[in-house]
């Protein structure tokens, strides 16, 4: 991709997309390697309308504006970093949207028309846990999202297993990490080990 090396990381609410994507590029950055770290929805006046939204702006219309911000993410600023060689790490992709647009009712196959343009990561890291330790850490958030409410850790999971298979079927590279009984530096070891077998 353009000489760079696109990262996303997907999983369920609370799983540690967040916490990896930050550790992974702390480790990456001291592996000498210039890493421009970002997140979905984006950074943007669109990605934060979205967010603060997320309420109201429910189904066809939250799937459309999700998937126009990623448009607009990978023009403004994904496809330039890669261009400049540099290693982009997205907490939350593609898979995302094939599990939080069907739990707001949409169909896979609507979902995956409206990305149907996006190109694939390098690597789409899954990282998957246990529904019980999932259930336990979003009860310690003192905020929950509307997608949040209607789903249920177990709901996420059968999602987001659905949504590795249709992205395998369809020739996206990606990697399942089972983060059962690893720390945070543990889940990041096997994310570089992952990415090391990309670069030789
Ligand atoms: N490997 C891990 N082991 C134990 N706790 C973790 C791990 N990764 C993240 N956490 C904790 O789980 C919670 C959710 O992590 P977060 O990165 O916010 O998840 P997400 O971005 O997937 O919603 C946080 O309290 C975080 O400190
Ligand atoms: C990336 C993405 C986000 N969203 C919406 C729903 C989420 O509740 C909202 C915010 O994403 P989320 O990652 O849950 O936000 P936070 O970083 O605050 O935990 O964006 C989708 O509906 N589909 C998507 O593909």
């Amino acid at each position: 991709m353009s000489g760079g090396l696109f990262v996303a990381v997907e999983g369920p609410n609370g799983v540690g997309k967040t916490t990896a994507v930050a550790r992974l590029a702390d480790r990456l950055r001291a592996n000498g390697r210039a890493v421009h770290v970002t997140t979905e929805p984006s950074d943007t006046p669109l990605g934060r309308l979205i967010r603060t939204s997320e309420g109201s702006l429910t189904g066809r219309a939250l799937a459309l504006a999700v998937a126009a911000d990623r448009y607009a993410h990978l023009e403004a600023e994904i496809l330039p970093a890669l261009a400049a060689r540099k290693v982009v790490i997205s907490d939350r992709y593609v898979q995302s949207s094939l599990v939080l647009q069907r739990l707001d009712g949409l169909p896979l196959r609507e979902i995956w028309q409206h990305n149907a343009h996006v190109p694939p990561a390098s690597l789409s890291f899954y990282l998957h846990h246990t529904p019980e330790v999932l259930r336990q850490r979003l009860e310690q958030r003192s905020r929950r999202s509307r997608l949040e409410r209607v789903g249920s850790p177990r709901r996420e999971l059968d999602l987001y297993d659905d949504a590795f298979a249709f992205l395998a079927a369809r020739g996206w590279r990606q990697a399942r990490i089972d983060c059962r009984d690893l720390d945070p530096d543990g889940v990041v070891t096997q994310l570089l080990q992952h990415l090391e077998q990309l670069e030789p």
